[in-house]
């Protein structure tokens, strides 16, 4: 089995070693093999995702990636690595979970469609901009299936059997309303299931406020990255928050956070958020044994108090890790 680790850029390296490093004592029969991503990769060579990365992403079994720091202004030949992953490798389901006081949700973020694709020009001679954003029925009747197989599973151990179709078809009337329109026939498949509408700012709100009373919310692309990041909140925030890109018999394990500029090269970053991708991964292969072990390794760092400063503690990335690797080795 191989793993491809894409560490990018800020502190993405910085998690994504401690998570290789676990990931080699939980795993050590795994062949992991390293790969270039994100705008350092760039300035260098011209691109964000070069060949040879595409290439070791197709043939591993599944991807750990970290974070990328892709600009906010328009630089020619410049795509952000991760959308064109997801993308191109068909990872069309973007599972976001929080679990905290009271609080058991996950996001289903569509991953290939919305305004993702890029489609971006300028017109009068500047002075107007234009996105496209395509919505199709094929793309939200996969999505809202994944929700709703999640829901049934998750049923199953407990959870409400609740679905939350999150759109803005009051506004966006053909494209939300086709997302709608899908998600609702799909909905009718489910009969166990509850399902319930939200238009986007009301769910924001309601997910800010009464987390408790979501299960599964199932939403476009934008949506799902705006509001996997309010979800994240109650479970810790973005130092910990882990998702899944699954699709055709692949996966792709990526923190929610992006590569922090802010804090990166102070060796501050909270690496649980990779951790936490690498027990999804470890569960994705089919090893829950060793995805249990991180998972209590983690939840005794952090009960300890071996915390970093996101999460109230005044710890360091290489004391967080030197810790669970202690944790791991006296599972032994
Ligand atoms: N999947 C990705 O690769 C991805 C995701 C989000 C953002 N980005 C990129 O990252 C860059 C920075 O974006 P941003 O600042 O808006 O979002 P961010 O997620 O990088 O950071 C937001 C805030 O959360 C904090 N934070 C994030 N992760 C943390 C961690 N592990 N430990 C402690 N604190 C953490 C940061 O310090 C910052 O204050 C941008 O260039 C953006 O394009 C990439
Ligand atoms: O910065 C990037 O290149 C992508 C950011 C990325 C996104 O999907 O928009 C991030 O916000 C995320 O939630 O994964």
């Amino acid at each position: 089995m191989q793993i491809c680790v894409i560490p990018g850029d800020g502190i993405g390296p910085e998690v994504i070693a401690v998570a290789t490093a676990a990931l080699r004592v939980l795993a050590p029969d795994l062949t992991i093999k390293e790969a270039e991503a994100g705008w350092a990769v760039f300035q260098r060579t011209g691109t964000a995702l070069p060949e040879t990365t595409l290439a070791l992403a197709r043939e591993a079994t599944a991807i750990l990636f970290g974070a990328v720091a892709s600009p906010s202004h328009p630089v020619p030949g410049y795509r952000s690595p991760i959308v064109e992953l997801r993308r191109t490798l068909d990872l069309y389901a973007n599972i976001r979970p929080t679990v905290g006081n009271e609080v058991d949700l996950v996001v289903v973020r569509e991953n290939t469609e919305d305004l993702y694709i890029g489609r971006e020009r300028l017109e009068d001679d500047g002075a107007t901009a234009i996105a496209e954003r395509v919505i199709t029925r094929a793309a939200s009747a996969r999505i809202v299936r994944t929700a709703c197989e999640l829901a049934r599973t998750r049923q199953a151990y407990g959870h409400p059997g609740k679905v939350t179709i999150v759109h803005k078809a009051n506004v966006l009337r053909v494209s939300d309303g086709l997302f709608r329109t899908v998600a609702l026939e799909v909905a009718a498949d489910y009969p166990e299931l509850t399902f319930e509408e939200r238009l986007v700012d009301v769910a924001a709100m309601q997910l800010a406020a009464q987390p408790q009373r979501f299960d599964v919310i199932v939403t476009t692309n934008m949506f799902g990255d705006i509001l996997s990041d309010i979800a994240c909140i109650h479970g810790g925030g973005l130092g910990v928050a882990a998702s899944s890109n699954l699709g055709h018999g692949r996966a792709l394990f990526e923190p929610v956070h992006g590569a922090a500029p802010d804090i990166a090269g102070r060796g501050i970053a909270n690496p649980t958020a990779a951790l936490n991708c690498v027990v999804m991964l470890l569960d994705w292969i089919g090893r829950p044994h060793a995805a249990e072990r991180l998972r209590s390794a983690i939840t005794a760092v952090a009960a300890a108090g071996i915390r970093t400063p996101d999460v109230g503690g005044q710890a360091t990335t290489r004391e967080v890790a030197d810790e669970i690797l202690n944790q791991l080795s006296a599972q032994m």
